[in-house]
């Protein structure tokens, strides 16, 4: 189940000569893309997911529901309902069941959202994946899933590897969670909920959660899926959910860009003092990535949504940034490695469950920065950063996209950037590092 990094390929970050100005398409969406997925396959009837992330994390999300039995029948197609063109899947839901083994790599949304799918099934389903998804958090949903009614065989971590012994359907009722290490345990409850017995009502007890526009991406999809859902933002009680059991419908979802992935493109604008468009940015949205427009604003640009989409200026000042990054902690790395180059002090708080990520990118971003001549350290919640002039070296990737990619906004304002496992960057945006090359290459390069 292991992949083997290429741990020692260096990748020379290219250094930005002059101020970009591209125009950078970005792929959709990993948290809509495999919600999309979950969601069609539980449905009572064939679906579409139209404009899905080609990635390993969506891969590993198909290949583990096709080996659960879901149809999923990858076309380009021509026309839609709303007259969109593109890749799309049809996606044929099947009696789930076993025996079958799920490869979850290093995809939280994988190694949370398919347990609950898992005991639908009929048969057993066993979970493994990258070393890395040994360490990261489980207990919490396996915990609730046997108090919901199912059975599970795990080493007693609370962790990966383990078993779901699937009994074909699952009761269901009142659980309590403590998800203040991720709001993929709520999701991961919340999503398959409409086919249990008695649907779901959970309750989050503990410390404060993290993530909240991702639930509501989980609350929305659900409800466009016909289910029907009760939160705290519709007047229900504070951190509890509810889902009543009931037929999802077989939807057409189109996948929005991925608003985290246009992180870097924005911070290059950003840095040097460039334009860059992002097409297709939702006027509405629950990708956490939108808090962007706010935060790279703040740390010295602009930006604007326009027929083209959303064109982000920058003035080549960089301000640092006090900001609580609670609900929106995958952006944390592209703002750190902003934040390094800036002309101020950085506080970035409220971000302690980032431990639990891919790899730990408190230590990791503080170990690289500082490798690079950096001032950073580690606070109880984040990382409080002091801009020092940075020398080139090697930027650790630890398996992590979001390090890569971080990696790469630094080089382009530091000569002598390498990249550790760039290819480290296809859990959710394959392409990265050419679309890095054709966003310098300017508006007349394959980026534009
Ligand atoms: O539900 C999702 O799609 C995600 C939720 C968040 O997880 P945490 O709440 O564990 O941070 C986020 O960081 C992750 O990238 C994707
Ligand atoms: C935390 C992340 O991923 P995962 O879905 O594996 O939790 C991320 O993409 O930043």
């Amino acid at each position: 189940m292991t992949d083997t990094p290429a741990l020692h390929d260096l990748w020379p970050a290219p250094f930005a000569e002059a101020a970009v100005h591209a125009t950078v398409t970005v792929p959709g969406s990993k948290s809509v893309t495999n919600r999309a997925l979950v969601l069609a396959a539980l449905a009572a009837e064939p679906g579409w997911v139209r404009r899905p992330l080609r990635s390993r994390d969506s891969q590993l999300m198909s290949d583990a529901l096709r080996a659960l039995g879901v149809g999923i029948e990858e076309t380009v197609s021509s026309s839609s309902a709303d007259g969109d063109s593109g890749e799309a899947w049809r996606i044929i839901p099947a009696a789930l069941h076993g025996p079958a083994t799920v490869d979850v790599g290093n995809a939280g949304t994988v190694m949370r959202f398919l347990p609950p799918v898992a005991t639908l099934a009929d048969g057993d389903i066993r979970f493994d994946g990258d070393p890395r998804s040994y360490e990261r958090p489980l207990g919490q949903v396996i915990t609730a899933l046997r108090a919901l009614g199912a059975r599970i065989d795990d080493d007693g971590r609370g962790a990966l590897p383990m078993t779901v012994q699937g009994g074909g359907a699952l009761e269901g009722g009142t659980v309590e969670i403590d998800a203040s290490n991720s709001s993929q345990f709520v999701s991961a409850l919340l999503l398959s909920a409409p086919r249990f017995n008695q649907g779901v009502e959970v309750r989050h007890v503990g410390g404060r959660l993290p993530s909240m526009p991702h639930i509501r991406m989980t609350v929305d999809m659900l409800r466009a899926a016909g289910a029907q859902v009760d939160t705290p933002e519709a007047g229900g009680e504070k951190d509890v959910w509810r889902v009543a059991p009931g037929a999802l419908l077989g939807r057409d979802m189109v996948v929005e860009p991925d608003l985290s992935n246009a992180q870097p493109f924005m911070a290059a604008a950003l840095i040097t003092g460039g334009t860059v468009t992002i097409p297709d940015w939702p006027l509405r949205t629950t990708q956490p990535g939108d808090a962007l427009r706010e935060i790279f604003t703040a740390m010295g640009g602009s930006c604007e949504l326009t027929e083209a989409g959303l064109v982000f200026t920058g003035t080549g000042k960089i301000h640092g940034i006090d900001v609580d990054l609670s609900e929106v902690g995958e952006l944390t790395p592209g703002i750190a490695a902003v934040a390094a180059l800036a002309d101020s002090e950085s506080v970035l708080r409220g971000v302690a469950h980032l431990r639990l990520h891919e790899t730990d990118r408190l230590a990791a971003l503080t170990a690289e920065i500082n490798g690079l001549g950096g001032d950073v350290t580690e606070t109880e919640d984040g990382l409080r950063i002091r801009p020092r002039k940075l020398h080139g070296g090697v930027f650790h990737t630890y398996d992590d996209h979001r390090m890569a990619t971080a990696g790469a906004v630094i080089g382009l304002a530091v000569p002598g950037v390498e990249i550790e496992n760039v290819a480290t960057t296809a859990k959710t945006l394959p392409d990265f590092p050419k679309m890095w090359t054709d966003m310098l290459a300017g508006p007349t390069g394959a980026g534009a």
